[in-house]
């Protein structure tokens, strides 16, 4: 007889990064899972998908993250994926105006192939490069704020994977949107008097298919606690980098180098 507690299982989240080339979608994922950065990536052909593991309010999750092609003319190779996704990270450079605009089309694209219902499912904007110089930047707090609400999302901050900067507070963003979003399809399903499964997250979308990666996606060694600061904010500091990453590819590279804030409190 113990009074242990059987070990929690962690509950596998899709995530998806959307934006135009070069914003640094594959950088941000980078960054996040092996605590890397590479000044000169090559462009996403199709999607790649890497898993990492992380605590948010006492509870764990395996983040799947499925980094896509930003270019036009790979919209039929990562399409395909869009389903199943828990959450979307639409991602837009700080010195590129128009990666911002772009993200209208690439929310209606998520929204047209993934199925989901547009007011129930977690996006969250994330504004990339926040280390480039004042003169640079684009894109201000005012120009983002007003696409957010224009668009109705709650969410944004700005990141740099470059200099490691909010890069895991983005993605604890997105999880805290995924569950409030979860509360909401329960508090409905409640008031509906359906009966709830405990053990499953509640879905008001559109399920996953067959482009889970499942087992055979390689994890990060290490876990993001995303708890443990004092001030309850996630710093890029507590992540350590894994013995060994290897990105799942469903597309190939193609070797041409490439050109804080938050109105949220995580
Ligand atoms: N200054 C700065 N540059 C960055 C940052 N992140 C990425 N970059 C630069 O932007 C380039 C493009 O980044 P990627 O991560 O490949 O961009 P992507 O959005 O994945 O592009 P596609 O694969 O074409 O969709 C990189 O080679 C870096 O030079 C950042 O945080 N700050």
């Amino acid at each position: 007889m113990t009074n242990m507690r059987p070990p929690q299982k962690s509950k596998l989240l899709k995530v998806i990064i959307l934006g135009d080339g070069g914003v640094g979608k594959s950088a941000l994922l980078t960054r996040f899972v092996s605590n890397r950065y590479e000044e000169n990536n090559f462009h996403t052909i199709g999607v790649e998908f890497m898993d990492k593991d992380i605590a948010v309010d006492g509870e764990k999750y395996t983040l799947q993250i499925w980094d896509t092609a930003g270019q036009e003319r790979f919209r039929a190779l990562r399409t395909p994926f869009y389903r199943g996704s828990d959450m979307c990270l639409l991602c837009y450079a700080l010195d590129d105006r128009d990666s911002l605009r772009g993200l209208r089309l690439w929310r209606n694209e998520f929204l047209n192939y993934a199925d989901v219902e547009p007011d129930r499912f977690p996006f969250i904007v994330v504004g990339n490069k926040n280390d480039i110089r004042a003169e640079k930047r684009q894109v201000s707090s005012e120009d983002v704020q007003k696409w957010c609400t224009e668009q109705g999302i709650s969410a944004h901050i700005e990141t740099s994977s470059k200099a490691a900067t909010n890069v895991t507070d983005a993605f604890v963003l997105a999880l805290r949107q995924w569950k409030k979003m979860e509360c909401i399809a329960e508090a409905e399903q409640r008031q509906n008097g359906e009966t709830i499964n405990l053990t499953q997250p509640i879905r008001l979308m559109q399920r996953r298919s067959c482009c889970m990666g499942g087992d055979g996606a390689t994890k990060s060694a290490d876990v993001i606690d995303a708890d443990d600061d004092d001030d309850g904010q996630t710093t890029d500091a507590a992540m350590h980098a894994p013995n060994a990453i290897s990105r799942h590819l469903f597309g190939q590279f193609r070797s041409s180098p490439k050109a804080p804030s938050t109105n949220y409190r995580l």
